[in-house]
């Protein structure tokens, strides 16, 4: 797949390396040490092997508090700035703010992230002038009361339908299905078991012919079978990574890049020997 001048092979899965700019983020929530904390945290994360990196300016945790457009300016733009200008790995914007879109793709994002779908005003207009591939990701409700009450008739068929509605929006506004990547949106606007059951039909997301981005890492479906805090997660989250793996997720969207690269690894060697034959 193209990602500007770059082509990512997602013939085997890849992972998607996190940074969030939140203030919260580093250490004293200064903007000088958030880029320079951001470009140390990806020199890491590439040099792990993350195939992309995600930047992001606004939590968009159950209940996180939105940020102003301009706030989300100043925190996503040097980091992107910063990180297209020193590594080959493709900068993806984790944004549903159009005008966000358009400059962080000036700035050298290559990916468009939208947890909204492109949803908001303006988005599909924006995504489709950037012409850069676009994540669009299922979310019930919005994040602050998404996880309120989340109910489905069939998770996996209701998301189906949500995925297959954006992708006819995005081809209206002449976004060709070749930039476009699905993902069920573990944890936004469902149950521990929704989870679950998305999980185990990512086999049927795949048939809808489009490469899956999953994002689990360290999120409450780990959390609330180990019953643990966010940095106990490890473990629970690279068994989410394999299974997802397994089931042919092409993107892993993870905190534990190399963690999680050694497992794809270990995932693609069962796959070489086992299924060399067939
Ligand atoms: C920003 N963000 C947080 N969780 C995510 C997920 O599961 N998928 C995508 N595409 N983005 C996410």
């Amino acid at each position: 797949m193209n990602f500007k001048n770059q082509t990512v092979d997602l013939t085997r899965p890849v992972v998607m390396g996190i940074i969030n700019t939140t203030p919260d983020s580093f250490s004293d929530g200064g903007r000088f040490n958030s880029v320079d904390a951001a470009i140390d945290r990806c020199a890491a994360m590439v040099q792990a092997g993350a195939a992309f990196i995600d930047v992001g300016g606004e939590s968009t945790r159950p209940g996180a508090p939105l940020v102003s457009f301009d706030e989300e300016l100043e925190r996503v733009i040097p980091v992107i700035e910063a990180l297209s200008d020193r590594f080959d790995t493709v900068v993806s914007v984790d944004t549903s703010k159009p005008q966000v879109m358009r400059q962080a793709v000036s700035a050298g994002a290559a990916l468009i992230n939208d947890v909204r779908a492109l949803q908001e005003p303006g988005a599909l207009d924006a995504a489709a002038e950037c012409n850069v591939p676009v994540c669009l990701m299922h979310m019930q409700g919005a994040p602050e009361t998404m996880q309120n009450a989340p109910s489905y008739n069939d998770v996996i068929s209701d998301v189906q339908a949500f995925l297959s509605a954006r992708i006819a929006a995005c081809s209206d506004a002449g976004i060709h299905k070749s930039n476009i990547i699905l993902d069920p949106g573990f944890g936004f606007g469902k149950t521990l078991a929704h989870n679950y059951q998305l999980l185990a039909g990512l086999g049927r997301l795949q048939e809808m012919g489009y490469p899956l981005l999953v994002g689990m890492s360290r999120k409450s479906m780990v959390g609330n079978v180990l019953n643990n805090s966010i940095n106990e997660r490890l473990a629970g989250s690279l068994a989410l990574a394999t299974i997802a793996a397994q089931a042919g997720a092409q993107i892993i969207r993870v905190h534990d890049v190399q963690e999680t690269v050694d497992v794809i690894a270990i995932v693609n060697a069962y796959r070489d020997y086992t299924l060399k034959g067939e």
